[in-house]
């Protein structure tokens, strides 16, 4: 047998193949089915990004209408499902009330042959924000709230149930960007999660309740509510940079910066981002938090070479949308979604159970002690 080689966190493996997107290969930068995400962010919507995704060509506009109306149409909780919502403790954390709901309705709408992969996922899609806001205001101030909206975009839609009305046009757009940017990535921690599940020929629903549980972590998509936190500790960029230097020098990471692929370059999400957070700061006449965002990125890049990713100014934007911290993850979910489902099918039309091999570190073969001889 050939000697087998071993690469921690499985850097530079190929793990599999995909058409979905390709990140960070040369001549190709980020793509979602060869389309330019600097394309994509500034000429396409969201619901045009999922079916892209999940269906593999854009949408004519005849299939555009009808998704965004059928997306529209699928916002409503069942009973059952606001039941289980209502039971769940008010201090939980949001990612852990999305993987719970998300898991209750798989129980509820499981997933059969008429109602299989394509169906679930327009359900999930139409149905997070909502889930996560009836939860909310619920436990916030007992309000049983609407989950259906007038609002056509899933940008809208979530900002609207969030602040109880229509949001501005900026915040509107400003989260419709951002949702295209985080709506899918090739391998990275969750979607090969999903597919890992999905190799078992698991269910549709315990691939995206993987996903989900595995996102929440801060070296993932986490990293973007730890990256608000730190970013509220200061009052100033000076007091930013003495304390991120003094971070640094003590080997604390910083949050939203450094990526495995990205290691020499920049996120390309990360200019993207960070211009709709220039943006709102501007527009509310706050530019405190995009300043102190500014002076870290450029003290994180003089001291140690690192370079912002997607999480970094996606905090300031989503704080200048008014959106509280502990939700910046979930709209991670709202948004990649749309990926994990594409990686999901995509590895059910070509699937093989995935089952590497560890290099195995215990002790020796020895003798089993008698349990009368132990201790
Ligand atoms: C949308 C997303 O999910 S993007 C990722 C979001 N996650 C974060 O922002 C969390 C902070 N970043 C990190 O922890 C890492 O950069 C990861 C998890 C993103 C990538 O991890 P890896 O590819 O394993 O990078 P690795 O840990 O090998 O980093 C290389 C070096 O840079 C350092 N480094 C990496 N990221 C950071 C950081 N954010 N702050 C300080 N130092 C860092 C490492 O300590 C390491 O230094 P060393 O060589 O002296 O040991
Ligand atoms: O690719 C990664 O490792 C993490 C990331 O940026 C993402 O999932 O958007």
């Amino acid at each position: 047998m050939a000697a087998l080689s071993f690469s921690p966190g499985l850097e530079g493996v190929v793990a599999g193949t995909t058409a979905i997107s390709s990140v960070g290969k040369e001549q190709f930068g980020l793509t979602y089915r060869g389309y330019a995400i600097e394309d994509l962010a500034a000429h396409a919507t969201f619901e045009e990004v999922a079916f892209l995704l999940i269906h593999g060509a854009l949408p004519d506009a005849g299939e555009y209408a009808r998704y965004r109306k059928r997306l529209a149409g699928l916002r409503e909780l069942s009973a059952a499902l606001k039941t289980v919502l209502e039971q769940l403790p008010a201090k939980a954390h949001p990612m852990d009330v999305l993987r719970t709901g998300c898991s209750a309705l798989g129980t509820m709408e499981p997933e059969t042959e008429a109602h299989g992969a394509h169906q679930i996922a327009d359900r999930l899609l139409a149905l997070f924000p909502g889930m996560l806001l009836y939860w909310h205001h619920f436990h916030r101030d007992g309000r049983r709230i609407e989950t259906a909206s007038a609002e056509e975009s899933h940008a809208g839609h979530f900002l609207h149930l969030l602040h109880g009305r229509p949001p501005g046009e900026l915040q509107r757009q400003a989260m419709d960007a951002s949702l295209i940017l985080y709506a899918e990535h090739e391998f990275n921690a969750s979607t090969f999660s999903a597919r890992v599940t999905a190799s078992t020929l698991a269910d549709f629903y315990a691939a995206i309740t993987a996903a989900i549980g595995t996102l929440r972590g801060p070296l993932h998509g986490g990293a973007n509510e730890e990256a608000m936190r730190l970013l509220g500790r200061f009052a100033s960029p000076e007091e930013a940079e003495e304390a991120v230097r003094a971070m640094i020098a003590a080997g604390e990471k910083i949050m939203g910066f450094g990526h495995r692929i990205y290691k020499k370059s920049l996120d390309p999400r990360s200019p993207i981002i960070q211009q709709w957070s220039r943006r709102l700061a501007e527009a509310a006449g706050n530019p405190l938090l995009y300043r102190i965002s500014e002076r870290i990125e450029a003290v994180v890049r003089q001291a140690k070479g690192l370079y912002p990713n997607l999480d970094f100014y996606s905090a300031s934007a989503y704080h200048l949308c008014g959106i509280p911290t502990s939700m910046f993850t979930p709209v991670f979910v709202f948004a990649r979604v749309a990926g994990w489902a594409a990686h999901v099918i995509e590895q059910r039309s070509a699937n093989r159970i995935f089952r590497p091999v560890a290099d195995y570190t215990g002790p020796a073969p020895r003798p089993y002690p008698p349990l009368a001889t132990r201790g």
